[in-house]
């Protein structure tokens, strides 16, 4: 995880022109500038103020999936710029989804299921596992101008591994209907990983697991975190589960692949043209 923040301190910290030739492509992979996503637009008066790194899941050519955007290749800055770079995210991605399948057991089990249910062949075993290496400017965010490091939002997928750097931001809302709202900060262990349950999770478990609401709050200081986000496979139909549905708790969401969802989440957050947020 130490190498994964070095490396990504050396990406960020190339000149605008060096990050530009990663500029993200039209599936969602390489450099993200800063403004270019805007997590909570009904309250922000510009996009978030942090800048990133897409790595995705590649599927071998000659898989039915490889033509899909989500499992395409994914872009590499050169490697006689930044020695070890493309090793180290392959690397970290790989275990990082290995702990991803774990608390993805728990949660099963919790729910009543077989332990490997999310993992089985349709689900999970060809996960969206996307790697998103972070950096957020030194500017403060001021919630009554609408600028903050990460608008207010839940993740998308089943679950998110967050790595931080120690430095302070991350907030949670632990009842997202709660008005007004009440945020909390969140610590940051070095080493260890926040969770956040996503939406995907949400609607599977007919509610019972409630997606996480959270943003970042820059404290006039840059920061890096790594997110993990363990997202379901393109085609996987997430329904309420029969385990999640009682009389009590009829089912609240309208069965949607992961595909069609992540789609249109990423539509509604990412700018059209990022290589306009780009002075070069
Ligand atoms: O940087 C963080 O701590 C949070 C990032 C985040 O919530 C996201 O990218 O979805
Ligand atoms: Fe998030």
């Amino acid at each position: 995880m130490h190498e994964v923040f070095e490396q990504s301190r050396k990406f960020f910290s190339l000149p605008v022109e060096e990050k530009a030739k990663s500029l993200r492509n039209e599936n969602h992979r390489g450099y993200t500038p800063y403004l270019d996503e805007t997590l909570d637009p009904a309250n922000q008066s510009k996009g978030d103020c942090k800048e990133g790194y897409y790595i995705g899941p590649e599927a071998p050519k000659d898989a039915a999936r490889a033509s899909n955007c989500f499992y395409g290749a994914n872009v590499w800055p050169s490697e006689d710029l930044l020695p070890g770079w493309r090793e180290t995210m392959e690397r970290y991605r790989a275990e990082a989804t290995m702990v991803g399948y774990k608390l993805a057991g728990l949660i099963a089990l919790s729910l009543n299921l077989e332990k490997d249910f999310f993992r089985k062949p349709g689900r999970m075993d060809h996960p969206i596992a996307v790697l998103r290496l972070l950096h957020y400017s030194g500017e403060l965010s001021v919630p009554e101008n609408g600028t903050f490091g990460c608008g207010a939002h839940s993740d998308w997928g089943l679950l998110t591994l967050l790595a931080c750097d120690g430095t302070p931001g991350l907030q949670i809302c632990q009842d997202k209907h709660a008005r007004p709202q009440i945020w909390e900060d969140v610590p940051c262990i070095e080493g260890a990983f926040v969770v956040n349950l996503g939406d995907m999770l949400e609607r599977w478990s007919n509610n019972l697991f409630k997606s996480t609401l959270h943003r970042v709050m820059t404290v006039g200081k840059e920061r890096y975190s790594i997110a993990l986000f363990m997202d379901p496979n393109f085609e996987c139909l997430v329904e309420c589960l029969e385990t999640c549905i009682s009389e009590d708790n009829p089912p609240r969401f309208p069965p949607i692949t992961s595909g069609e969802y992540l789609l249109s989440r990423y539509q509604e957050t990412h700018s059209q043209a990022p290589a306009a947020l780009l002075n070069v």
